[in-house]
Order: structure tokens, then sequence, then C-alpha cells
């Protein structure tokens, strides 16, 4: 087994290339310098002769004026050969250096002199622009102007050759926005770090860091903005992360930490956890609060594969576990997880066919009053049964259709079945409960969209207010005037409007005032072990007191305990949605969900 790490893990020979250097070192001519004591120029030719004479190794001799700046470099060829002519050695033997070069008659080069403090790329620039020569006479070298040395070209060039390498080497290493490792490098040490645990009996761990609705910070930031989060996240990450640890940045958003040599799997969700708090503090971008969160998987090799090839999408399967159950969290691998694998299939491809097919299906979430229970609405998510696959979670197939503009077509038919599904239940008789959607921002933004709520609305023959949208602060914060404009035209239809997911964008209190909203649903990630984590119940509370002087309705997604719901009430919060009343069921499980609980409250009257 070769324990020495492959060939292309190695920096070229002599540069440490690491995740903060930056791509160019830089290298100056000093680094060159050989200081070759120089000869006068009132020094005569014979003693120049001599010095040649006297030492075969010298192949110039630098020469200097009275002020010590340099003024000609004499090869040894040329000066050789020319007092080996006929009567130089007695002609210009006695006179001194200035006499031989102001004759005429020897021919020598005008010295190229470089400054010591010249960069090696810029003294590169020099020489080609001097003549190509020099690489191989070489050139003298001043400090401030007087003559320093000599410098030989070819070190010039083996010094640019390996500066190229290592810039080559960082290029196809290492992650040009962040300055850590790519893709390549996290897998040439993976490998390396799985022999490594192999002969030592130890165990290594991925982390698959997946940030949560990065797009929707890219969409209303900017993609500056959006790397700058980025970079800031990386620098939480290597915070959290032990020092011997690879964090790596896989694509995007999308982070991997190797953590090698481990003799405790524990020490996995050790720095899951310290990842996770350490996002809790909030980011200021520009005058923006935002605060992001991450998604966070993970394997152990090899305890959960003792393959090197599947690990990574293992991670990456646990991963999308854990923002199938509300993000913000953190999940181990494990056997009944499905891993996608990209090369596999093409998940745009077969969500195309799938609405087509109508594999897609809607499961509905009560919302409830948390004093009394009373149903109060109903929350529509779309589900993709595939053939195959099975149940495929939206998470995993939303953002390839936001991504493939499939989400137009996906969205009108989210629509278009969850109205259907209220006129299905009001003409059996079951009472009639609003129905809030999901509606994605290229959606949002479709011309006529307004329009096609009003026809489905008039289709279904569905009161309007019995529909709300649900829309994220991102949505709301690109083009402010052209979504005021729509959202005044659905409002104008009798459609209430909703934020879902609010407190994890940026909050922008001015937007509140500005557009026509009814609703704000705080995120489940501040609703989560509200009673136990003092930070989420002041960011519950504010929002609460926001909505509260802003007159809107507030709902907390995502309860799953009885004393969350205490906590909520006692924040004010007066309606919820939550596994703690229903999980999303599919229509039919959700009528009768709702009849046995119509019933219950009749018994219990
Ligand atoms: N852990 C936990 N989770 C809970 C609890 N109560 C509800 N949830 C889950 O939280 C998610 C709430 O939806 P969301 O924030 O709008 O987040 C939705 C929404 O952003 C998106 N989505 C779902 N359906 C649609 C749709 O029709 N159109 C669009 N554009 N997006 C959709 O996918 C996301 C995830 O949907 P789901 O997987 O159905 O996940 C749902 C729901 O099943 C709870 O007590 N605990």
């Amino acid at each position: 087994m070769n324990e020495s790490p492959s060939l292309s893990t190695l920096p070229p020979h002599g540069f440490a290339v690491t995740g903060n250097q930056r791509l160019r070192e830089s290298v100056t001519v000093q680094q060159l310098l050989r200081p070759l004591p120089p000869v006068k120029i009132q020094l005569n030719c014979l003693g120049v002769l001599d010095r040649f004479l006297a030492d075969a190794e010298v192949y110039a001799l630098p020469v200097i004026d009275d002020h010590g700046k340099p003024v000609a470099l004499l090869e040894r060829p040329s000066f050789v050969e020319f007092f080996s002519g006929r009567f130089s050695r007695d002609v210009f033997g006695r006179r001194s250096i200035l006499d031989l070069l102001s004759c005429g008659q020897y021919k020598c080069d005008v010295p190229l002199v470089v400054e010591e403090s010249c960069t090696v790329e810029d003294a590169a620039q020099i020489i080609i622009g001097a003549g190509m020569q020099h690489m191989v006479t070489g050139f003298m070298v001043s400090r401030r102007g007087s003559y320093a040395g000599v410098a030989d070209g070819r070190d010039l060039l083996s010094i640019i050759t390996r500066q190229k390498q290592a810039e080559l080497y960082y290029l196809a290493h290492y992650d040009a926005l962040t300055g850590i490792p790519n893709r390549a490098l996290l897998s040439d040490r993976l490998e390396h770090a799985c022999r490594d645990a192999d002969r030592k009996g130890r165990l290594v761990a991925l982390l698959f860091i997946d940030v949560d609705r990065f797009k929707q910070i890219n969409d209303s930031l900017g993609h500056s903005a959006g790397d700058e989060v980025l970079r800031r996240i990386v620098a939480r990450l290597k915070a959290s992360a032990r020092q011997v640890d690879t964090v790596a940045r896989l694509a995007g958003d999308e982070f991997v930490i190797l953590m090698e040599d481990l003799t405790d799997p524990a020490q996995v969700a050790l720095v899951a956890r310290r990842i996770i708090a350490s996002m809790q503090e909030p980011i200021d971008m520009l005058g923006h609060v935002l605060v992001a969160t991450v998604s966070i998987g993970s394997v152990v090799y090899p305890r959960d594969d003792a393959g090197v090839g599947a690990l990574l999408s293992k991670a990456d399967a646990a991963m999308y576990e854990a923002k199938a159950v509300g993000r913000n969290g953190f999940r181990s691998y494990s056997p009944e997880m499905r891993t996608y694998n990209p090369a596999s299939m093409s998940l745009e491809n077969e969500l195309r066919q799938g609405i087509e097919r109508d594999e897609l299906l809607l499961h509905f979430q009560p919302q409830v009053a948390l004093a009394g229970g009373a149903v109060l609405g109903v929350e529509a998510l779309v589900r993709w049964c595939h053939p195959e696959r099975g149940l495929i979670p939206p998470l995993q197939f939303i953002p390839v259709a936001e991504e493939s503009g499939l989400i137009v077509a996906l969205g009108e038919w989210v629509v278009r079945n969850a109205l259907a599904q209220l006129r299905a239940w009001r003409d059996q008789g079951l009472p009639s409960l609003p129905v809030s959607v999901n509606i994605s921002a290229l959606q949002f933004r479709q011309r006529g969209f307004s329009g096609f709520l009003a026809e489905q609305l008039a289709e279904h023959r569905i009161q309007p207010g019995l529909l709300e949208l649900e829309l994220t602060e991102s949505v709301l914060m690109k083009n402010v005037d052209a979504v005021l404009q729509t959202l005044t035209e659905i409002k104008a239809l009798g459609v209430r409007l909703a934020i879902d997911d609010f407190g994890t964008g940026f909050s922008s209190l001015s937007y509140l005032r500005r557009f026509p909203i009814d609703r704000l649903k705080i995120d489940q990630s501040f609703v989560r072990d509200i009673d136990s984590t003092p930070v989420n119940e002041s960011i519950a509370r504010a929002i609460v007191a926001l909505a509260d002087s802003l007159a809107l309705e507030i709902v907390a997604e995502g309860i799953e305990t009885a004393s969350e719901v205490e906590v909520l009430k006692r924040i004010k919060c007066v309606q919820g949605q939550g596994f703690l009343f229903s999980k999303p069921l599919d229509a039919e499980r959700f009528s009768t969900w709702l009849l046995n609980r119509a019933r219950s409250e009749i018994v219990m009257a």
C-alpha cells in the first residue's frame, strides 16, 4: 500500500501552498543576488584579463563607476577573444576599461540593471523587453541605484517556473473565492485519510454542510454580497472544526469538513453542534442583518461504508435528511437514507416528465389556534411520488425546479390542485378551510400571475379569501416597485399574503410597512427548542411584537412539543403548525384527521 500522498496532492517543491496564500508569492530579485566583486571603470584591461584567468568560473565581470553605479558587464568570451586579437593587448592592455568601452572597437551591450526590490515577474518582463539573451548572460542587480551583485537569468527562470507550477497547483486544488481546498484536494485527502485510518485502526468522518436558503440570500443581496456571506461562513466553519480538519468547498453553498484520525465518532456531533451554534450570530451585510443557518449530514468511515467512493453521497443524503426535518440541524447517515447520484439520473428531466405524468401530489398540514386547538387553515405542500424512487421530499426537487424554470409549471400545478381539493372537500360537506400555498420567486414574477390566480379561483368557485400565498422575504426584496404592483393586484382579488420563514432573511422593516401583508410565519428554526434556547425565544418574541405593531397575524411553524406551545402562548403567538398537531397528510388522510378532530371536539364539549 502506498502511504505517501499521491503526486497531485503535493505542491511544487519549495512552495508551501496553504489556503491563505495569495496566488502569487512576491519573490524579489534580491533572492537571486550573487555578490560578485565588481571592477572599477579605471582599472586597466590587463587587470580584468587577470581576473578572468584567475577564476575560470567567472563568466562575466560587472564594471562600476566612481559612484558605485553599474556601467557594464564584461563577458568572458567576448573580452578574452578581443584581447587575443593582434595588437589589442599592446594597444589597450594598460588603458582603462573606460577607454576600451568608449573606443568603439570593443562591442559591449548596454548592461541590464534591475533593482533588487523588483519582483521576479517584473524582472522577467524587463528581460523579455530588453532581449532574451540576458536570460543566458545574466544581469546586474542594484540596490538603490548602486551595484549590489549579479543574477543568473536561469535562476530567475526556474523561480518563475516553480511559481507558475504553484499557481497551477493552487488553481487546481483550492477554491478561488474562499481560499480553502476544493473538491479535488478533498478527494485526495479523503483517500489518504482512509488509508491511514485502515493502518492505524482509526475512523474518518465527513460532514456535508449546505447553507439553508442560500439562493434567497444571493437573489436578494446580489452575488458579491452572497460571496462575502460564504467567506464569513467559511471563517465560522474553520473556527468550529479542529485545527487538523480539512474544510473544503465543493460547489456553491456546499462545504465539507474532513475529520481524520478519529477515535470517537461522538467528536463528529460535537463539531456539528459547534457549527450550528456558530451560525446563530447574525451576519451584518451592508446594513442588512441576516442569520445564515446550515444543514449538516455526516458519515463515518469505515463504520457507515468500508469504501471511499460513496462516502460523500452518503453524507449528502444525511444532509438532505437534516434539511427535510426542518433545516438548521444535523443528521448522521443511516442505511435507510436514499443517496442521490446526479450522474445516474437527470433529476430535471425526470421532474419534467413527472409533472406531465401527474406524479406530483399534495400533502396538507393543519394550522391551529394554540389556545383551544381549533383548525384555522391548512398548508399545501407538494410531494413527488417517483415511480422507482418513492416519495421524494420537496427540498430535493424544488431547487432543481427553480433552477430549470420548471417551478412555474410546478407552482401552477400546486395552486390548481390545492383549489381543486378545497372544492372537493367542500362538496363532501367538510368545513371550508383557508389553504396556503408556497410561491417561488420566479412564479411570482411571471407576467399574468394574478390573472392566473383569478382564473383558478373562478374555475373552482373558491372565495379568494380562502387562498393564501406564502412568499419568502427574498421574493419581496428585489424590484420592489414591480413586486408592489403584483402584490396590489393579488390583494385586489381578495387573496391573502403571508411571509414564510420570517426571520431568516433580512427582516427589513420598511417592506413590511409598504406591502399589503396579512400574516408572518415564524421560521421553524426559531421555534425549535424555543423552551430551552433563550435566543430563539427572544427572536420569536421580537417577531410577535413586530407583527402586533403592524396589525399582522402571526403563525409559528415547526411546533413539535407541548412545552414549545406553552412558550409561544406566553409570548402571545396565537396560531401554530407542526408535527405536534399533525404531520402533512395526503388529502384523504387529512379529511379523516379533520373529521376525527371535529368529533373529539364535540365529545369534549
Ligand atoms: N421538523 C419539522 N418539520 C415540520 C414541522 N411541521 C412542518 N414541518 C415541515 O416544514 C416545512 C414547512 O414548509 P416551508 O417552510 O414552506 O418549506 C417548504 C417549502 O419551502 C418548499 N415547498 C413545499 N411545497 C412547495 C410548493 O408547493 N411550492 C414551492 N415553491 N415550495 C414548496 O419545501 C419546503 C419543505 O417542505 P416540506 O418538506 O413539506 O416541509 C414542510 C413541513 O413538512 C415540524 O413540527 N417539525
